[in-house]
C-alpha cells in the first residue's frame, strides 16, 4: 500500500503542473491578444492647399508599434474640387467650404472612436505665401474660414497657416528619406540600425508658384539662410534647402507671357512658341498681370485683352525661357542654382516629384530617360499641331496638354542650367510614390508636429516583446513536455515497484 501512494502522489502532482502550464499557456496568449488589441491603428491627416488645387491625405499606422521608425502608410487621397483656396478671395467661406466633401470621407473612414484623436492639419503653400504679399487681410480671411469648417468636424484639429518655402523643401526631403529607411532601420536580429552615409536623396519638389531643391551637399552650407539642422534618431543632418517663390511652373509662365506681351506692344496678338501651332489663347491682362511675380507694364488695363498664336517652335521656346530665368548671374557666391541664388554644388541621388513627375510621366520619360531621349522627345511634343495632339490625347485636359511643353523646356532649363545636373543626370528620378504612399511635403510636416520621427534612437518597445514572449511560450511547452515524459514513466513503472 505504502509502495503505491507515491507514484499516485507523483502522478497528482505531474497532473497539477500540467493544469498550471496549460493555464499558464492560456493566460500568455490571452495577455498577449490583448496588449495587440488595446493599441488599435492610428489616424493622422493634412490638407496640401497648393497654389493650383488643395489635397487631402489621411495616414495611418498601426498604435502598438513604435510609431517612429517607418511604418506610417497612405489609407486615401482626396481631391478637393475647384482651385486652390487662394482662388476664393471673392468668396473666403467658399474655400472653407470647398474641403466638406473630402472631411466627409475621412470622417467615414477613420472608425468614429478614433475620430477625436486623428490630428488634423491644413498647410497652404505657394498660392497663399503670395496672396499674404498681396493682401495680407485676405490671406487671413481664408485661412480664418478653412479653420471654421476644420473645427467643426470631429477631429483634433491643430492648426491652418501658410507653411515657409524652407519647411516645404525640408518636409519633402524627410518624406522621401522616411519612405525609403534612409534615416533608420529595423534589422533582422532585432536592432536599429543607421544605413550607410550615401543612402539619403535629395527632393525636387515642382509646384504651380515655387520651386524646391533639397538636399546633403558635400561641403558644409556657407549661408545660414538656406541651411536646415536636423537631427533624426540620434544623427545630425545639415540640408540644403531653397524654395524659388514665383518659379513654379505656372507663374514661370506668367513671366514668360509677360516677356512676350511686353515685347509686342501695342499689339494685341502675339507669338508664343511654347504653344503648339494651331492652339490660340485670348487672356485679360489681368489673368498675366495680377500676380506679385511680374512687374505690371505702365499704362495697364487688366482688362485689356491679348492673344496667343502658337507656333510649335521647340528652340525659340527653350531660348525664352532663359529670358525668364537667369541662369547667368552668379556674382555674390562660388556656386549658385539660378538667379544668382547660393546653391552648393549638387550632390547623391534625387527624387523629382509633383510637376517635374506629372510633366516627365506624361512625356514618357519617368522614372529615367537619358538626356538625348529627354530632349528628343521634348522637341517632338512642341513640334505636334494642336489638332493631332487632342486626337491622340482625347482625355487629358486642356489646360495639361498645353503646357507641357512649356513645363518640360522649364524642367529642362532649371535643372540642367539653374541646378546644374548636366553630368549627374542619371541620378535624378521622376517619381510619384514610393510604395502606396505619395511623395510630398505633407508626410514629412504630419511625422514632424506628431513627433514621430525623435530626436533620437527608438529604445522602447509597447507590449510583450517578441522574443520574450517566445521565450515564455517555449518554457511552457518544455515543462508540459516534461510532465508528460514523468507522467508517462509513472504509468509503465510506478504500479510495479
Ligand atoms: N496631371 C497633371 N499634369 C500636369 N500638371 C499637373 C497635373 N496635376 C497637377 N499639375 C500641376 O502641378 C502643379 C502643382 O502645384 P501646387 O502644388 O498646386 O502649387 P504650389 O506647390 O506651388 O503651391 C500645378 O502647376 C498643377 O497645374
Ligand atoms: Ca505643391
Amino acid at each position: 500500500m505504502k509502495l503505491q501512494l507515491k507514484p499516485l502522489l507523483l502522478g497528482v502532482a505531474v497532473v497539477a503542473i500540467t493544469c498550471m502550464t496549460i493555464i499558464a499557456l492560456i493566460l500568455t496568449l490571452v495577455n498577449r491578444q490583448s496588449a495587440e488589441l488595446s493599441y488599435s491603428t492610428q489616424y493622422g491627416m493634412v490638407f496640401d492647399a497648393g497654389s493650383s488645387h488643395t489635397a487631402l491625405f489621411l495616414y495611418q499606422w498601426p498604435g502598438n508599434k513604435e510609431n517612429d521608425t517607418g511604418i506610417v502608410s497612405q489609407t486615401l487621397t482626396c481631391d478637393v474640387k475647384g482651385d486652390g483656396i487662394s482662388s476664393y478671395v471673392a468668396n473666403p467661406s467658399g474655400a472653407g467650404q470647398s474641403l466638406r466633401e473630402c472631411l466627409d470621407i475621412a470622417r467615414a473612414t477613420v472608425p468614429a472612436s478614433q475620430h477625436s484623436k486623428t490630428p488634423v492639419y491644413l498647410g497652404a503653400t505657394a498660392g497663399m505665401r503670395l496672396l499674404s504679399l498681396q493682401n495680407e487681410t485676405q490671406s487671413d480671411e481664408i485661412l480664418k474660414e478653412v479653420t471654421k469648417t476644420l473645427q467643426s468636424y470631429p477631429f483634433d484639429f491643430r492648426g491652418a497657416r501658410i507653411i515657409t518655402g524652407m519647411e516645404e523643401g525640408a518636409y519633402g526631403w524627410i518624406t522621401i528619406n522616411y519612405l525609403l529607411e534612409g534615416f533608420i532601420k529595423y534589422a533582422f536580429d532585432g536592432k536599429w540600425i543607421h544605413p550607410k552615409a550615401g543612402t539619403i536623396l535629395g527632393a525636387l519638389d515642382l509646384g504651380g508658384a515655387s520651386t524646391q531643391i533639397s538636399f546633403i551637399p558635400k561641403d558644409p552650407v556657407n549661408d545660414p539662410q538656406s541651411a536646415f539642422a536636423l537631427q533624426l534618431y540620434s544623427y545630425r543632418y545639415k540640408l540644403y534647402s531653397h524654395s524659388y517663390l514665383c518659379y513654379g511652373k505656372d507663374q514661370a509662365l506668367r513671366k514668360l507671357q509677360a516677356y512676350l506681351q511686353n515685347t509686342s506692344r501695342p499689339s494685341s496678338t502675339v507669338n508664343n512658341p511654347c504653344y503648339h501651332k494651331g492652339y490660340n489663347l485670348t487672356l485679360k491682362l489681368g489673368d498675366i498681370y495680377d500676380s506679385p511675380c511680374v512687374v505690371k507694364p505702365t499704362p495697364y488695363d487688366p482688362l485689356a485683352q491679348i492673344t496667343f498664336l502658337g507656333t510649335g517652335d521647340s528652340a525659340l521656346c527653350m531660348s525664352l525661357i532663359e529670358k525668364v530665368v537667369d541662369v547667368t548671374n552668379c556674382s555674390f557666391y562660388p556656386d549658385c542654382g539660378f538667379n544668382g541664388v547660393y546653391q552648393p554644388p549638387v550632390n547623391g541621388e534625387f527624387f523629382a516629384f509633383s510637376a517635374y513627375f506629372y510633366t516627365f510621366d506624361f512625356l514618357g520619360l519617368a522614372p529615367r530617360a537619358s538626356l538625348p531621349e529627354v530632349n528628343s522627345t521634348i522637341d517632338s511634343y512642341c513640334n505636334m499641331t494642336w489638332d493631332a495632339l487632342v486626337v491622340e490625347h482625347p482625355n487629358v485636359k486642356v489646360k495639361y496638354l498645353r503646357d507641357y511643353c512649356f513645363s518640360a523646356h522649364y524642367i529642362m532649363v532649371i535643372l540642367i542650367k539653374g541646378y546644374k545636373f548636366e553630368t549627374n543626370w542619371d541620378k535624378i528620378s521622376f517619381q510619384k510614390q514610393v510604395g502606396d504612399t505619395d511623395i510630398g511635403w505633407t508626410l514629412g510636416y504630419m511625422l514632424n508636429l506628431t513627433n514621430m520621427i525623435p530626436s533620437d534612437r527608438p529604445l522602447v518597445v509597447i507590449g510583450v516583446q517578441n522574443s520574450q514572449w517566445a521565450a515564455e511560450v517555449f518554457f511552457v511547452v518544455f515543462i508540459l513536455f516534461l510532465s508528460l515524459i514523468i507522467l508517462g514513466i509513472l504509468c509503465v513503472w510506478g504500479p510495479t515497484s
